[in-house]
């Protein structure tokens, strides 16, 4: 059987997910495409899914009985109307991060999907698919002891005028608070950040460097330093020191040029190329988990534990060098 999907958002990610639909994965086929923006879907139309659908509504496209499935990929503030509309149509969808932009927006994604009684949910947290992180989960499982410290960085080489400085948390940091929980199996219980001396690269929205420090529910403490205009690359660091070692996500690969007296190695610059093959394993989860009616990997839960912790995040940039407390309610059954 071939999964039906519509896109929803055709914008950046949108038209990269339609890409590997139609090019890179079995199983599954672009049938309709909707943005806001209508010449947005019919270029993506034009350019990998001829045969599909364009809507004008996203609502539509969810309620056309041809599509399966749906990936959300709008922009960030329209996901929880189009993913609450998908589980009341009962249709599996994969939607990119953030899974709502408040947690009252994600607590109620979670309760009508309780109500729904199984999981129709995946969120676009794809570093849980990264090669990287799955080798650097296994060792902290099994090498180093219980891990005790946690040193990230986070870096984009430069942001757009209209990325503003709660952004470094709720567009950039998602990512680490995500799998960080995933790869300690632990929760947060504060957070607290710093702001260092501005780089003169940061426009005048954008308060850039910035620290955060999280603490977990089994005592780890985290630093993860977000720098989105550090110029030279783009770059994800990730350092968990345990009681009997210390184990480094792994650089990755590239060449080792030698040339004109200098041993070099080429620095990635955009997150679609850092990513690319965990956007493939997340999308072949997301198509064989939909075409048995139901969803896997992060789950509602995990996107709404992420924007309660984001909303902590942000009171602790403007309670700068306070200690915030970050309290979870208890999880449903459903996400055992
Ligand atoms: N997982 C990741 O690493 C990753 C990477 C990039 C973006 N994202 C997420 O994906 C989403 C989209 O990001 P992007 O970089 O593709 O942005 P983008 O601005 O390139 O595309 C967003 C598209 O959504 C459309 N849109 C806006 N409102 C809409 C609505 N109500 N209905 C339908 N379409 C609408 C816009 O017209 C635009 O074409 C964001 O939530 C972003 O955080 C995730
Ligand atoms: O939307 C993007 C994307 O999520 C990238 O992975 C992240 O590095 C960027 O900071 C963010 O703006």
């Amino acid at each position: 059987m071939t999964l039906k999907i519509g896109v929803i958002g055709t914008g950046m990610i949108g038209r990269d997910h339609t890409r590997r639909i139609q090019q890179v994965l079995a199983g599954a086929e672009v049938v309709a495409l909707s943005d806001y923006n209508p010449d947005a879907a019919r270029a993506v139309q034009a350019d990998l899914a001829p045969a599909a659908k364009v809507y004008e509504r996203g609502e539509d496209l969810i309620a056309a009985p041809d599509v399966d499935a749906v990936l959300i990929c709008s922009t960030g503030a329209t996901h929880e109307a189009y993913v609450l509309a998908a589980i009341a149509a009962g249709k599996p969808c994969f939607c990119e991060k953030p899974l709502a932009t408040t947690a009252e927006g994600a607590k109620r994604i979670v309760d009508a999907e309780v109500a729904h009684g199984a999981r129709l949910v995946q969120v676009g947290f794809m570093r849980r698919y990264d090669a990287g992180y799955w080798m650097l989960k296994d060792v902290v499982d099994s090498q180093i002891g219980a891990p005790l410290m946690v040193h990230a960085a986070h870096r984009n080489p430069a942001v757009p005028e209209q990325y503003v400085t709660p952004m470094a948390i709720h567009d950039t940091l998602i990512h680490e608070i995500d799998v960080f929980r995933w790869l300690l199996d632990d929760d947060y219980v504060s957070a607290q950040v710093v702001f260092p001396r501005k780089s003169r690269h940061a426009h005048g929205g954008v308060a850039d460097p910035q620290i955060v420090l999280l603490e977990t529910k089994k005592g780890i403490r985290i630093d993860v330093e977000i720098f989105v205009n550090c110029r030279y690359g783009y770059d994800i660091q990730c350092q968990v020191v345990g009681e009997e070692g210390l184990a480094n996500l792994p650089e990755p690969m590239a060449i080792t040029l030698r040339k004109d007296a200098r041993l070099q190695n080429a620095i990635l610059t955009d997150w679609k190329d850092r990513f690319v093959d965990s956007y493939d394993v997340e999308l072949a989860d997301f198509v064989q988990a939909a075409a048995r009616g139901t969803a896997s990997g992060p789950s509602s839960w995990d996107g709404y534990v992420a924007a309660i912790s984001s909303d902590a995040c942000v009171e602790a940039q403007e309670k700068t060098g306070q200690i915030i407390p970050i309290t979870l309610p208890d999880r449903p059954a459903l996400y055992d």
